[in-house]
């Protein structure tokens, strides 16, 4: 099996860290100095798990030509960046390649299978906390599953996938397929959308965040618009996570999450995967949704000015 890696930062370095480990043969397409630091350096993985590194095939992401085709693209960017990966996706994919989504938020699977067809696309969630030191050097910091499945079928038709999740399985990677992809990706979203705006604009940690009244106060209300939304759409978020959403573990509370991350990294914050499409798709089922709809602009004037 023949995995390429493109984004080689926290979530690409670690996924793609642990399936080279065990073997599987693993190309990294990276750019810049992460590019230059694999190339002369091994991938460092700090992990609750056991810390390892190792050397890895890694390609420059600039100079796309002439490479053997890959069965698996695991993609790791961040969705503000889905327009130029394509580009490089296109120099890719061979004739049975498929890409597996790893992004966060709602609207990166969908592009993929409008420009390379919904069979070529496995979707993907990963519950799970990496921060990326720096290049070439993650820390998994936070355990979960990695869910992924396929974008157009739900009926395990991918036998290649199942090798996959067994493979992440001995890598000792909590990884699952699941025939319900779609459902799982909201899931996921109520997650971000609740927490992620909220502690970027008062840059503040999740705990901190549920401690303090008003800070809860519209947690609560952004998670109850975004339900309100998953509800008209049909959409089913299972009880337990809805309940477990706003009363989570020590490690969580104390996380940073990505989007503040990113804001303080000076990096573009994930807005339209996570804020634009709830809007979008609010204003189709003719939703109100008046919290994110606020956080969403004040982002983008955050961001704007930053
Ligand atoms: N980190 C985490 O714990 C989790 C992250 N996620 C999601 O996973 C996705 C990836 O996040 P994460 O790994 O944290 O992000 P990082 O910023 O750590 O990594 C993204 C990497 O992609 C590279 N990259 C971006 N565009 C290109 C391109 N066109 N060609 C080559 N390389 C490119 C970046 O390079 P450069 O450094 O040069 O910009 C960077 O190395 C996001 O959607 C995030 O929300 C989901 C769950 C958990
Ligand atoms: C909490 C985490 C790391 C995923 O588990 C996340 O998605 C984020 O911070 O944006």
């Amino acid at each position: 099996m023949k995995i390429a890696v493109l984004g080689a930062g926290a979530i690409g370095c670690y996924y793609g860290g642990i399936l080279a480990k065990e073997h599987t043969d693993v190309t990294f397409i990276a750019r810049g100095r992460t590019y230059e630091r694999l190339k002369h350096h091994e991938l460092v993985v700090k992990s609750i798990d056991g810390d390892f590194s190792l050397p890895v095939n890694v390609i420059d992401s600039e100079r796309l030509q002439g490479h053997a085709a890959f069965d698996y693209i695991l993609l790791a960017i961040k969705s503000t960046g889905i327009e130029a990966a394509i580009e490089e996706l296109k120099a890719l994919m061979g004739d049975g390649t498929k890409i597996i989504c790893l992004l966060n938020g709602i609207g990166n699977e969908e592009r993929l299978a409008e420009v390379f067809g919904a069979e070529r696309v496995i979707g993907g969630s990963a519950f799970i906390s990496i921060i990326r030191e720096a290049p070439g050097i993650v820390n998994h910091v936070g355990d979960g599953k990695l869910v992924i499945g396929e974008w157009q079928s739900r009926a395990h038709q991918d036998v290649g996938l199942i090798e996959l999740e067994k493979r992440l399985l001995q890598a000792g990677a909590a990884a699952c397929i699941t025939s319900d992809i779609k459902r799982i990706k909201w899931e996921k979203l109520l997650w971000n959308i609740t927490y992620n705006p909220l502690t970027a604009l008062t840059q503040t940690r999740v705990g901190t965040a549920l401690k303090d009244p008003d800070l809860k106060l519209l947690l609560e209300r952004v998670s109850a618009e975004f339900l309100n939304l998953a509800d008209k759409r049909g959409i089913i978020i299972r009880e337990d996570y809805k309940t477990g959403l706003l009363t989570p573990d020590e490690a969580i509370q104390n996380h940073k999450t990505s989007m503040l991350q990113d804001f303080e990294n000076g990096q573009p914050m994930e807005l339209d995967a996570i804020l634009g499409f709830v809007i979008q798709t609010a204003k189709q089922c003719e939703v109100s949704v008046p919290t994110i709809e606020t956080l969403y602009h004040l982002l983008c004037f955050l961001e704007r000015s930053h």
